[in-house]
């Protein structure tokens, strides 16, 4: 089970050893049951407090034991941003390739690739966009991203978040595919409510977090620790497993959030607001009310605006859009973005709705109606201007060529001889 509440103090004891979190006090001379204290950093010591992040962990071993870690294939993994020319125009992504459960077995690790990003780890200032495809579980491998802050997976409609120095081992049922956002040098946060008030949009009992949980298991073969560091992949054998966390207390761990629990707010009344309104999570960059990276949802909701065009309006953006789908439609395009592709709305990069779905939309008899359902599309709204990655430009070969051609058959509808309808 889960302990509940976003950013909460929790306190959490393997139910096999009570009496497990020392009493009192963080390192005492001898821990309990011969534990290791280990404390966890997610922020500097002196941060201020409502920013301040650590855990205490009690391990059967700390986390120092292992052999040294040396660099291992990154595969299709990079923080090189200057692969290929850069691009402005708008890109779209056909659903990524899942490796066959019956072809070669690629785990979590194996299946990751970068699509886009900007900044740079060393400097901890920037993003990163990953897709993994996997067939296959971890088994005996665990990841810790060393070098970032934030770590997301969605898969169906859920979204895991996995902290900087968290280690993760990732099962799968088969064939598996999701997105992630990589932030090299923010916390996510719940976002301000502001006039809205008290409750809304992600609510903070919502966010679930792990109860302690231990296995004491020797693995004399060899366990598998993958570092991330300095956005390359960095492997160490220990003979034991990591996930030997007999109690913990803290306020920085891994959480999920089901997508669905999303108290929706939205327009009862004319004009289509902006997608904020939909922010699940925001990384705050040093500016205000500019995010690093800003998680966005589109959820299934009423929509009910009178004498409004309802669909997103065309747009150019100062901030970098990248969008998923994770399952059903998105309302501005019906066609052509898939569960598992995506798309690119680089910086300024005009867009909106195809030709299709404006067409509709400005003769439509405006009835209340579902605005699609079993649908969940998303948004990661940055300020950086992220470059595409050769994996994402050539060699995954999903790039659709044809994108450009779904604004095609706009046509003017420009009369200079207009005249206002009388009223
Ligand atoms: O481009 C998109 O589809 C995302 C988006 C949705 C919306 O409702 C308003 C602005 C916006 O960028
Ligand atoms: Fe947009």
């Amino acid at each position: 089970w889960y302990m509940r509440g976003f950013g909460n103090e929790f306190s959490s004891e393997d139910p096999r050893c009570p009496g497990s979190l020392p009493e009192g006090q963080n390192s005492p001379q001898v821990c309990p049951y011969g534990l290791y204290a280990e404390q966890l950093s997610g922020s500097a010591f002196t941060c201020p407090r409502p920013a301040n992040k650590r855990s205490w962990l009690y391990r059967i071993l700390p986390s120092v034991k292992h052999k040294p870690f040396t660099l291992v294939p990154c595969g299709d993994l990079t923080e090189n941003w200057d692969e290929v020319e850069p691009d402005p125009n708008q890109m779209r992504w056909l659903p990524f390739t899942v490796p066959k459960s019956t072809d070669k077995k690629v785990d979590f690790v194996a299946g990751l690739h970068t699509i886009c990003g900007a900044g740079n780890s060393k400097s901890r200032n920037g993003i990163a966009v990953h897709m993994y495809t996997c067939n296959t579980s971890m088994a005996d491998r665990s990841k810790c991203p060393n070098t970032y802050k934030h770590f997301i997976y969605l898969a169906v409609s859920g979204s895991s978040f996995c902290l900087q120095g968290m280690r993760f081992s990732v099962d799968v049922f088969g064939e598996t595919r999701g997105y992630i956002l990589e932030v090299y040098g923010a916390h996510f946060e719940l976002p301000d409510l502001g006039p809205i008030g008290a409750n809304g949009l992600a609510n903070p009992r919502d966010f679930l977090y792990p109860v302690a949980w231990y296995e004491d298991r020797k693995v004399p073969t060899g366990y598998t620790v993958i570092n991330k560091y300095q956005g390359k992949l960095f492997a160490c054998q220990q003979d034991f497993s990591p996930f030997n966390v007999v109690a913990w207390h803290g306020n920085y761990a891994p959480y999920k959030y089901n997508l669905k629990n999303f108290m929706v707010i939205n327009c009862v009344a004319f004009d289509h607001a902006d997608p904020s309104i939909f922010t699940v999570l925001t990384a705050k960059s040093t500016k205000p009310g500019v995010a690093v990276a800003d998680f966005v949802i589109f959820p299934p909701r009423w929509g009910v605006a009178d004498h409004t065009f309802r669909p997103p309006y065309y747009h150019r953006n100062c901030m970098s859009e990248f969008m998923g789908l994770i399952e059903g439609h998105y309302e501005a395009k019906e066609e052509g973005f898939l569960p598992g592709g995506a798309s690119l709305h680089s910086i300024m990069t005009p867009h909106g709705p195809d030709a299709d779905c404006f067409e509709k939309n400005c003769t439509a008899e405006l009835q209340p109606e579902r605005v699609a359902e079993e649908t969940m599309a998303f948004m990661f709204e940055s300020s950086f201007s992220m470059a595409v990655t050769k994996w994402g430009l050539q060699t995954c070969q999903k790039l659709d060529k044809t994108y450009h051609q779904c604004w095609e058959p706009l046509r003017s509808h420009f009369n200079p001889n207009w005249k206002p309808s009388k009223k």
